[in-house]
């Protein structure tokens, strides 16, 4: 056999060899990704000065029957270990000067004079002291406020992710930057799982891709059925107008006066009367301060003395908001963690005393963000004295740790209706899932 056919088919086998090698490299290629790559993608991703920008106004409800929200018993929630048991101690009062909790008579629906308290002291509603910002304006300048919060979280991550296809170290690398957010345990094994379900299943090959999976992931985890509106509109009962009651709890310095007087000063923007209840009588210093919203804002304050039983200051003031026919009664109450039980004879008191004469159509609990996981103790603590039907969380701006939000959420079973971020009257916007991750994520 000549040697002419064995050169032909050499020649053939080579070029054939040559050309796969070539289209493998191509497609290795194309599939690699790379920081510079990520970092490439990021300059043109990231929307410039972007910050938490919620699309609309804090959404408002109007009392009375509550639709159905699903139930969320305490055995139910992850990350139960570590609770505060009874007579633990939760934070450190402020000031020094305390009282203890004493049993006090519920007084008489018939009655309701007749309490231990001393009479309460209506005050006449003054004009508003200031413009209040219209929402739109409000919501504006609160552009950039989780500064903090964004960088170490949105971006470890996002060059993590777009760095290629992770190897079990990089996983791990994914899962401490979760973890250090304050996402919890829980929630972070939850979208670690779903992180990488979802870049496999969608074969994701560039950092812009993954930019995407990420934010869907981390919106979904926040996302929830319950209704993030406040309620605090009004409602009819038996064809007479009722004010809606919202009891605004927490431990004491998380915000509570504060975000009773930045709702205040939402409401009576859109055109809302409001009465405020100074159930804070712990501390005459809280009610001075509630009263001094009330005066910035236009709305009538109910206080009691320095020491009055707080469940008669709220009844009062629900009361007073039902004979003047305002909107809404927002009651600040004391937030003073002494002893699990303590708490729950004072809190549950207010309510129960307040639900003598009308139902209590929102109960918000302020926590401060910056706590972290004393926060989330508090917070399971106060979900089991009172019937928590929304979360305020504040000081948000201060904070590299906006994770909480996650946390708080899964666990209390209970949306985050508001939060705050910053000390200026208006600095209080709803939330909103995608805004906050969209937030979270750019830098
Ligand atoms: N940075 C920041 N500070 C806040 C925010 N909300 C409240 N604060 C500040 O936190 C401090 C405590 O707020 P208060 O409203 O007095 O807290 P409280 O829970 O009523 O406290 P007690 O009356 O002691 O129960 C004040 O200095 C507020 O200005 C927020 O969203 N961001």
């Amino acid at each position: 056999m000549s040697s002419t056919p064995w050169f032909w088919i050499v020649v053939v086998a080579v070029v054939v060899l040559v050309a796969v090698l070539v289209a493998g490299l191509l497609i290795a290629r194309r599939r690699r990704i790379s920081l510079d790559e990520s970092k490439a993608a990021d300059v043109v991703e990231k929307p410039k000065g972007g910050g938490y920008t919620a699309t609309g106004g804090i959404a408002l409800a109007p009392g009375g029957e509550k639709t159905e929200e699903p139930a969320h018993p305490v055995e139910e929630r992850p990350e139960t270990d570590g609770q505060p048991a009874v007579g633990d101690d939760a934070s450190v009062p402020r000031d020094s000067a305390q009282r203890t909790v004493r049993d006090v008579e519920l007084p008489e629906p018939a009655e309701p004079a007749e309490t231990s308290a001393p009479e309460p002291e209506p005050e006449p509603a003054p004009v508003p002291a200031e413009e209040i910002a219209p929402a739109t304006g409000r919501l504006e300048r609160l552009r950039g406020r989780l500064g903090k919060s964004r960088s170490v979280f949105g971006q470890s991550l996002l060059g993590l992710l777009g760095a290629g296809d992770l190897d079990e170290d990089s996983w791990q690398d994914v899962e401490d930057t979760l973890l250090m957010a304050d996402l919890g345990a829980a929630t972070t094994t939850e979208i670690v799982e779903r992180l990488r379900e979802e870049l496999k299943r969608r074969a994701v090959r560039t950092s812009e891709e993954a930019r995407t999976v990420l934010q869907e992931v981390l919106t979904s985890a926040l996302s929830t059925d319950a209704v993030r509106a406040v309620r605090a509109l009004p409602h009819t009962v038996d064809g007479k107008k009722q004010p809606a009651v919202v009891l605004v709890a927490g431990v004491n310095g998380t915000g509570k006066t504060t975000t009773t007087g930045k709702l205040a000063r939402v409401l009576v923007a859109q055109g809302s009367t409001v009465v405020l209840g100074a159930a804070d009588t712990f501390r005459a210093a809280a009610a001075d301060q509630l009263q001094t919203w009330a005066e910035r804002v236009g709305a009538e304050v109910v206080r009691g003395k320095e020491g009055a039983d707080p469940a008669a200051v709220a009844f009062d003031a629900v009361k007073r908001g039902t004979e003047a026919g305002v909107d809404a009664v927002l009651v600040d109450t004391a937030g003073r963690l002494h002893t699990k039980t303590g708490l729950m004879d004072e809190l549950g008191k207010v309510k129960r005393v307040v639900e003598k004469q009308a139902k209590v159509d929102e109960v918000l609990l302020v926590l401060d963000a910056t706590t972290g996981q004393n926060g989330l103790m508090q917070a399971r603590v106060f979900s089991e004295v009172i019937d928590v039907t929304g979360i305020v969380l504040t000081k948000l701006d201060g904070t590299a740790k906006g994770g909480i939000v996650f946390q708080v959420q899964r666990e209390l079973g209970v949306p985050v209706k508001l939060v705050g971020l910053g000390e200026g009257p208006d600095d209080l916007a709803p939330f909103e899932p995608g805004a906050f991750v969209e937030a979270l994520l750019s830098s």
